[in-house]
């Protein structure tokens, strides 16, 4: 393994890198502003410098929304769903540059990142068409004479706040319902990946977007005041975030003061459960795609796979088989299905994991350190023999590392699962319809994947309960966190007269 195919592809329109923040319809950057690099997570190279914001320009852009929002509040449903057709189709038309600036600050395989940015417009043409749905109810009156009916207006100026793993497609899941149901937005793009927000900033422009509507602040060092401003600011009606819990309890007090209506989309713990009614090579592949989706770098990555007795040395062979056979290395190459992890955080968490296991009597079959591609890079592992002591059971690794667990029985393993704070997604295979329902109904989380390991889709509702958060993304649902519902009642209707 070596990362001498580490060739970045040059930009096809060189214009959509920016080492800028977006305020006001307007890429600004000052000698006077303090600066943070950005590096490519491969090697550590430095890709781009950007602006560290600060409090008092946070609250220039979200004057700049405030602003905008007074006139783009009353577009039409319909215009605004031609924006963000016009921005789909942005974003289409430049998905190969896209891809590339993924690749780059995100490390994840350039075919991926092509899957990201299908996923991420798919977020803007959905909402396109939800946009001219926003209906209202007739409400039969409890009040003699009264009629009622309701309206949904848009909340206000919204604040999103987002992190690197998705760096497009996290944030057009939040831009996309709050443009459609009428919002402005300040954005708060990840310090790791900002770049991919620029570029779709710059698209926004050139799909039309109106100056003010859309705003990117850009932080590093500066996170936690511009984070603060964002949340204690009174303009700011709306925060939705996607990050991890601990984060998100920071700033839903931040937010306690202003009483903001919030989103949150935290970090998950998520169980894999096969049955030995399942069958054991769809779950083989239904983990793979799972667990090392994005090198385990997602939020629905399976975090605890149990396995039932009777199947779960044969599962182990394969999927060990199926781990040997991954190419590790630059995303920028072709053949490989994995790149590096974030960032060397990353890759200490998941030794540490690793060694919390081993140490407590778990086997690495397969991987379990450092790989030798750089500092950025940890091997894919598989680990068997996992018990509930250990750091995987009940901690997010975030990383390429899949800890397996054996039990027995159905109701052992849905207490297992439930056991956890967190209630993001979870995953099973079986092909007993009964327990199908039995299961995914007993299961404490917000999203249930049966017989698939992949749940990820536009049209289905994203989000956890528990510490998890609250809210839901995508969807017919998406846009109900951008509204607020009015209701009119209309008194002295009376009897038909004459
Ligand atoms: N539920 C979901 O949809 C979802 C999606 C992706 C990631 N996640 C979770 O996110 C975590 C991994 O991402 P991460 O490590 O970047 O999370 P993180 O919480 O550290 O960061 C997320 C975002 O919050 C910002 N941030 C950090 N501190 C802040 C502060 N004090 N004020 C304002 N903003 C602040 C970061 O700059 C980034 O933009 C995992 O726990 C993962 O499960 C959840
Ligand atoms: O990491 C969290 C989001 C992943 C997804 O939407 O599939």
């Amino acid at each position: 393994m070596s990362l001498s195919t580490h060739n970045v592809p040059k930009l096809k329109d060189p214009s959509l890198l920016k080492e800028a923040a977006f305020i006001n319809g307007q890429f600004i950057t000052s000698p006077s502003f303090t600066t943070f690099t950005v590096t490519d997570p491969a090697t550590n190279t430095p890709i781009a410098t950007i602006p560290d914001l600060t409090a008092a320009e946070t609250r220039t852009a979200i004057t700049a929304a405030h602003t905008a929002l007074q006139t783009f509040r009353h577009t039409l449903p319909r215009e605004r769903a031609r924006l963000l057709r016009a921005w789909y189709d942005q974003i289409i038309a430049n998905a190969d540059d896209l891809a590339t600036l993924i690749t780059l600050e995100n490390g994840k395989p350039t075919a991926d990142a092509r899957g990201e940015v299908a996923y991420a417009a798919s977020f803007l043409e959905w909402f396109s068409e939800e946009a001219p749905r926003l209906y209202g109810d007739t409400i039969p009156s409890s009040v003699r004479g009264n009629r009622v009916v309701t309206i949904r207006q848009p909340v206000g100026v919204c604040a999103l706040i987002t992190p690197w793993n998705f760096p497009a497609a996290m944030i057009t899941r939040k831009i996309g319902p709050a443009i459609a149901a009428g919002c402005t937005v300040v954005a708060k793009a990840p310090a790791e990946t900002p770049l991919t927000s620029l570029a779709l900033a710059e698209l926004a422009v050139r799909a039309g977007m109106p100056k003010g509507v859309v705003n990117i602040v850009t932080a590093s060092a500066n996170t936690a005041a511009v984070g603060e401003e964002l949340c204690v600011n009174p303009v700011v009606k709306k925060l939705s975030f996607t990050g991890s819990t601990p984060v998100g309890k920071l700033l839903m007090k931040q937010c306690a003061g202003t009483l903001k209506k919030l989103s949150f989309e935290l970090g998950g713990n998520a169980p894999f459960i096969v049955f030995d009614d399942a069958n054991v090579d769809a779950a083989v592949a239904g983990a793979i795609g799972c667990k090392f989706r994005s090198s385990g770098q997602t939020c629905v990555c399976a975090n605890r796979i149990y396995v039932q007795d009777a199947i779960h040395d044969e599962f182990v062979a394969k999927l060990v088989e199926k781990v040997r056979a991954f190419k590790v290395g630059s995303g920028f190459d072709g053949e490989n299905t994995h790149g590096p992890l974030i960032h060397d955080r990353a890759v200490g968490k998941a030794r540490e994991h690793v060694d919390d296991a081993v140490e407590k009597g778990a086997e690495a079959v397969v991987g379990g350190g450092v790989s030798q591609l750089g500092p950025n890079f940890f091997e894919p592992t598989v680990l068997k023999g996992l018990t509930g002591d250990m750091r995987i059971a009940s901690e997010e690794t975030f990383g390429p590392v899949a800890g397996v667990f054996r039990f027995k029985t159905e109701k052992e393993v849905v207490e297992l699962a439930n056991d956890t704070e967190v209630g993001l997604a979870g995953y099973f295979f079986s092909s007993d319809i009964g327990r199908i329902w039995r299961v995914a109904e007993a299961l404490e989380v917000g999203m249930v994947g049966v017989n698939t390991g992949i749940i990820s889709d536009t049209a289905a509702p994203f989000g956890g309960i528990k510490e998890s958060g609250f809210g839901r993304e995508g969807s017919k649902y998406g846009i109900d966190e951008y509204t607020v519902i009015k209701s009119i009642t209309f008194g002295g209707v009376g009897n038909l007269q004459g």
